[in-house]
């Protein structure tokens, strides 16, 4: 299997700590795996997501995306890596409120070439409908500004947003948070059948503990972090 992100003995602190918040020797995650983080409330899972997305960087370590190593990459590279490889759905989903679903889905690719490469042949706007068909959006509902959808409909959005043009990596930050049971498990069975055909890696924070057996692997911050807890304030 080959591997999608590495980290290595890394470090970060936000400005003005007295200590750091992450520290962490070693994680690999390989392609197409499915991987739930969890961590109490402040203990970094965020912050360690904006890492492996580049849009952050650890003052020691290696964060390794498709064996980049970001910290070799300058601003504009680690921006076209994030634009090409990674999706990334918010716990508050970050649509345009004013633009259609369909044209926060099809803007995802605008900035980015490998995907929209990846979309063999089909138009954007043909793909992102697609996948909206998929996730449950009727047509006029794809027409509608984001903001007069539902809770549910806007993280079906996020998701087609994240996915569209198969980016090797998806980072969920607590995206099911707002949803009832039922659509909760739906939306975790479309992402998880949309991941397994593009082959595309899951990382999937949440607080809800039921969630873990949809996943194989499981890690839990507080274990993978060596600094001590409440020692990053
Ligand atoms: N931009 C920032 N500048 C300074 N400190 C920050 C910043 N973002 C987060 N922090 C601090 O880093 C710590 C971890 O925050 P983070 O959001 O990563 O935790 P989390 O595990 O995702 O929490 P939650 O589960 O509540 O969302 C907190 O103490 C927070 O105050």
């Amino acid at each position: 299997m080959s591997t999608c992100v590495e980290l290595k003995h890394l470090t970060f602190s936000w400005p003005g700590a007295q200590s750091p918040l992450l520290s962490i020797p070693h994680l690999k995650l390989t392609r197409g795996e499915r991987v739930l983080l969890r961590g109490a409330s402040g203990s970094g899972k965020s912050t360690l997501l904006s890492l492996i997305a580049g849009i952050h960087t650890s003052q020691a370590g290696q964060v390794q995306v498709l064996s980049h190593d970001l910290a070799t990459l300058n601003q504009h590279q680690r921006d076209r890596l994030r634009a090409n490889e990674i999706g990334y759905i918010f716990q508050q989903f970050n649509l345009l409120p004013y633009l259609s679903a369909l044209t926060n889905v099809t803007l995802a690719c605008q900035f980015a070439p490998a995907r929209r490469q990846r979309l063999a042949g089909q138009s954007l706007v043909a793909a992102a409908t697609t996948l909206l068909d998929r996730l449950g959006l009727s047509r006029s509902q794809q027409q509608q500004p984001a903001h007069q959808l539902s809770v549910g409909q806007q993280q079906r959005v996020a998701a087609a947003r994240a996915l569209l043009g198969s980016p090797a990596l998806i980072i969920a930050d607590e995206p099911t948070s707002a949803l009832d049971q039922a659509h909760r498990d739906d939306f975790i069975q479309l992402l998880f059948e949309a991941c397994e055909e593009q082959q595309t890696t899951l990382l999937f924070v949440t607080h809800d503990a039921t969630l873990a057996p949809h996943f194989p692997r499981t890690l839990e911050l507080q274990e993978l972090n060596q600094v001590e807890p409440n020692n990053n304030v």
